[in-house]
């Protein structure tokens, strides 16, 4: 799903009115389509305190108030402007739930009723509309929100963009911080840059144009542009039918690597998984892979000819160090296979002291590196807004998949628009996260699909396996990769039921039969 500039939104809501789609209809979708969010990512009713702005980002806000209510949520409204001072829509939309008696609201002026811990504020102040820097009397009512929230830990949603925030946002400047962002059609560009992240949280499109936009630009990884890549599953089936997958990795004080990656390869779906490690920790992984795995010595070379001719997809790199081994074992796989690989950890080092090993990846690699290993691929360093730009750089030098690790990944590729990711969280900031990362995508890999397929899903179903983990264990601090990798299937299944019901406005009214009128 493209990512538009603030304009591209505009031109596109503009067609849509031209179409006869009104703005009524357009906020209705919005305040809709976040209001099933909020249904999806809280399992039950929480105080909720919205914020409402005097334009049409406070009227997205008032018709979420209005849907949570309706679902029973319990709801105050906070005004910061009269009526009078409101848009037309915003306006009727105050009127609409003003009417509503289950909805608490709190006039200009009145103190605000703060939720504590577990409750949500909604942050429907300024959309695409603001302007500059804020100004009083909003601006000392983002310093308090941003106050209560650090003291209450109540979590933000904000509405289409956290308050404040534009394209020609400047430091110092006053935002509102979210954890959640619902933005509205489609993302704004400038919600993906990587330095806006604390303010902006994990982001979710809210769908409500009919129109795709079209021209070329980065893209948003999202549900409805993934559910559709995942792998098929015949009721009439074997084993074989779902690839096989080889890993190598693994050294003395690295043998977790693999075992992760195996995990995680069997979680989304391989149908047969081996590794090949070294002798030093062979009983370790043995031992300590799932059972489902196959666990081979590295060093019997004609096994791990065998064994590489038979796979599917290889992942190569989690653990097995730098030594001469390490590096006979990239020239084998460069030299002697031919099946789509990743490339992860030690291997990218590996990487960058013998580029010569590029030629033989060409076409059929994806690398994923952090930051840091990204600075050695590049022999320099980069500034996080210079982000997509050296991974498009590598992806067209080399002629491969660059992942480029980061709040927002980066999925960049010779031949396609960049991509950038929505899922993921603080908690994968953690050893082994490579690791599982490393397993998902070779495992889908060895499926049949593609590396740029493979690559988008991967990444996405990486991050919304850790966000599923947190929303279960509640918190961030101490997620592991052996959990992230218990949640894959959890994740394809999330990613079925946000894909399978595409938001079609003219059938559905954006709530694919879950809208109770
Ligand atoms: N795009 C779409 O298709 C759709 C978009 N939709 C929604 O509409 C939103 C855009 O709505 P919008 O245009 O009414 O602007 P909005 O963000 O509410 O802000 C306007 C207010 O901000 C104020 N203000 C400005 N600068 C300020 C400052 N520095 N400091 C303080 N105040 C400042 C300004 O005040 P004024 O200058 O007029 O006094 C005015 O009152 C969009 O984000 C999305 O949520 C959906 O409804 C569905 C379709
Ligand atoms: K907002």
């Amino acid at each position: 799903m493209r990512i538009l500039t603030a304009t591209e939104i505009r031109e596109l809501e503009a067609r849509e009115v031209s179409r006869g789609v009104s703005e009524e209809i357009l906020m209705e979708r919005a305040g809709k389509g976040m209001a099933r969010v909020c249904l999806r990512e809280w399992d039950r009713p929480c105080s909720v305190v919205v914020l409402v702005g005097k334009g049409n980002n406070g009227g997205d806000g008032l018709v979420l108030a209005r849907e949570l209510a309706r679902f029973g949520w319990p709801v105050s409204v906070v005004l910061t402007a009269w009526p009078e001072a409101m848009s037309p829509l915003c306006a009727k939309k105050w009127k609409e739930i003003s009417s509503l008696r289950c909805v608490s609201v709190c006039c200009p002026g009145q103190p605000i009723p703060w939720p504590g811990g577990g409750g949500l504020v909604v942050d429907a102040l300024l959309g695409i509309g603001v302007k500059g820097e804020v100004q009083e009397p909003l601006r000392s009512l983002f310093v308090e929100c941003n106050r209560q929230r650090s003291e209450r830990f109540f979590s933000v949603l904000a509405v289409d963009c956290p308050s404040g925030l534009s394209e020609g946002f400047q430091p110092g400047w006053p935002v509102i911080g979210a954890d959640l962002t619902a933005t509205v059609g489609y993302g704004k560009e400038f919600l993906f840059r990587e330095e806006f992240a604390d303010y902006v949280g994990r982001i979710e499109v809210v769908p409500i144009f009919e129109e795709q936009p079209s021209g070329e630009g980065a893209e948003a990884l999202v549900p409805s542009s993934l559910a559709y890549l995942l792998p098929p599953r015949p009721k009439l089936c074997h084993k074989g039918q779902f690839g096989r997958v080889l890993i190598i990795g693994g050294s003395l004080g690295f043998a977790g690597a693999v075992v992760m990656a195996a995990q995680a390869a069997h979680g989304v779906g391989a149908g047969l998984v081996c590794v090949a490690t070294r002798d030093e920790v062979y009983t370790v992984v043995a031992s300590k892979a799932p059972a489902e795995t196959m666990v081979f010595r590295v060093e019997n070379r004609e096994l791990l000819t065998q064994l590489a001719a038979r796979s599917n997809a290889i992942g190569f790199g989690p653990g097995i160090g730098l030594d001469s081994t390490a590096v006979e074992l990239a020239r084998f796989l460069v030299e002697n296979t031919r099946c789509p690989m990743v490339w992860d950890a030690d291997a990218l080092t590996l990487l960058a002291h013998h580029p010569e090993l590029w030629t033989g990846m060409k076409k059929r690699a994806i690398v994923t590196p952090h930051p840091g290993e990204m600075r050695r691929l590049l022999g320099r360093d980069f500034a996080l807004e210079e982000r997509p730009f050296v991974a498009q750089e590598l992806a067209t030098e080399k002629d491969c998949i660059v992942v480029l690790k980061g709040v927002r990944t980066v999925v960049a590729s010779p031949t396609r628009p960049l991509r950038l990711n929505t899922t993921g969280n603080p908690g994968l900031a953690a050893g082994g996260s490579g690791d599982t990362l490393t397993g998902v995508l070779v495992g889908l890999l060895a499926q049949g699909l593609s590396i740029e397929d493979a690559a988008g899903l991967g990444v996405w179903l990486h991050g919304r396996a850790a966000d599923l983990a947190v929303r279960y264990r509640k918190a961030e601090e101490g997620l592991t990769a052996t959990e992230v990798g218990r949640m894959l299937g959890q994740a394809i299944h999330s990613l079925r039921q946000e894909g399978w019901t595409p938001y079609h406005p003219r059938t559905n009214d954006g709530f694919g039969g879950f809208n109770p009128r």
